[in-house]
């Protein structure tokens, strides 16, 4: 998979050459480019905003800028990946299949955001898919934290990346739909407090059953929204009477 970042601050994409994702790159698993959009500018200034149509405050990213970068970034194609306040919730769905693709481009915007025509002229070009997300509600500064956690939940998920990748199937919001089990290790006793019993048993249908139970309190008790969206298959006689 190939992944672009397109930023006027590309520093910001440092943490991407550590840990995991780091690994990923240097094993050839993930082509990431991180580009600065201000090497598309062509005044002396390196002017990549002005002020916004229809007044009011902050400034607004010049579209023609932008394009310049894109045409060349996207050149074979690719899924656009814009963040935005407004758009649609990231979530672990969307990181899955994002990780079947070939190429993204992640244009990170900043002052009050990119000259909407971007977006709206990439939907007609052949070949690009493009997608405004959110990280959530609430507001940043500019889009490379968000594509820092896209970079990340979607690389992860890549064939020979994580270690094992049965640790992707338990974790929170995982393929079962709800929030992780709490998890322990040794000491067995801590400050006052014990491991849970049961998971000292060595009796592995208990443990499986145990985690299940405390998964679904949890999700119940912090994320109602994910029980109310399992389907019927999601639960069964016994998950609903924990
Ligand atoms: N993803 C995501 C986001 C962002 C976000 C993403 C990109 C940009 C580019 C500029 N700003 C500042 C800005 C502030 C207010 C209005 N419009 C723009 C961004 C905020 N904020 N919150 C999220 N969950």
């Amino acid at each position: 998979m190939r992944i672009d970042v397109v930023t006027i601050f590309p520093e910001y994409l440092a943490p991407l050459d550590l840990s995991l994702v780091g690994k990923a790159r240097t094993a050839g698993l993930l082509d990431l480019r991180v580009h600065d959009l201000r090497a598309w500018t062509t005044d002396r200034h390196r002017t990549v905003d002005d002020t916004p149509f229809g007044g009011g405050a902050g400034m607004v990213m010049r579209p023609d800028v932008w394009g310049t970068a894109l045409d060349e970034v996207l050149a074979g194609g690719g899924h656009l990946l814009v963040p935005t306040p407004s758009g649609a919730p990231l979530t672990q769905r969307t990181a899955e299949r994002l990780a079947g693709e070939e190429h993204l481009v992640v244009a990170c915007g900043r002052y009050e955001g990119i000259d909407a025509r971007v977006a709206e002229h990439y939907r007609t070009v052949p070949g690009v898919q493009v997608s405004e997300f959110s990280l959530g509600d609430y507001v940043l500064n500019g889009g490379e934290v968000a594509a820092l956690v896209l970079v990340e939940a979607v690389a992860r998920l890549l064939p020979g990346v994580v270690g094992n990748p049965a640790s992707l199937v338990e974790e929170s919001h995982g393929a079962a739909g709800l929030l992780e089990y709490p998890v322990y290790t040794k000491p067995p006793s801590w400050a006052g407090l014990d491991v849970p019993e049961v998971l000292l048993s060595g009796h592995h249908a208990r443990i499986e059953r145990w985690r299940r139970d405390e998964a679904l309190v949890r999700t119940a008790a912090r994320r109602p929204d994910l029980v109310r969206a399992l389907d019927a298959d999601g639960l069964d006689a016994h998950d609903r009477t924990v």
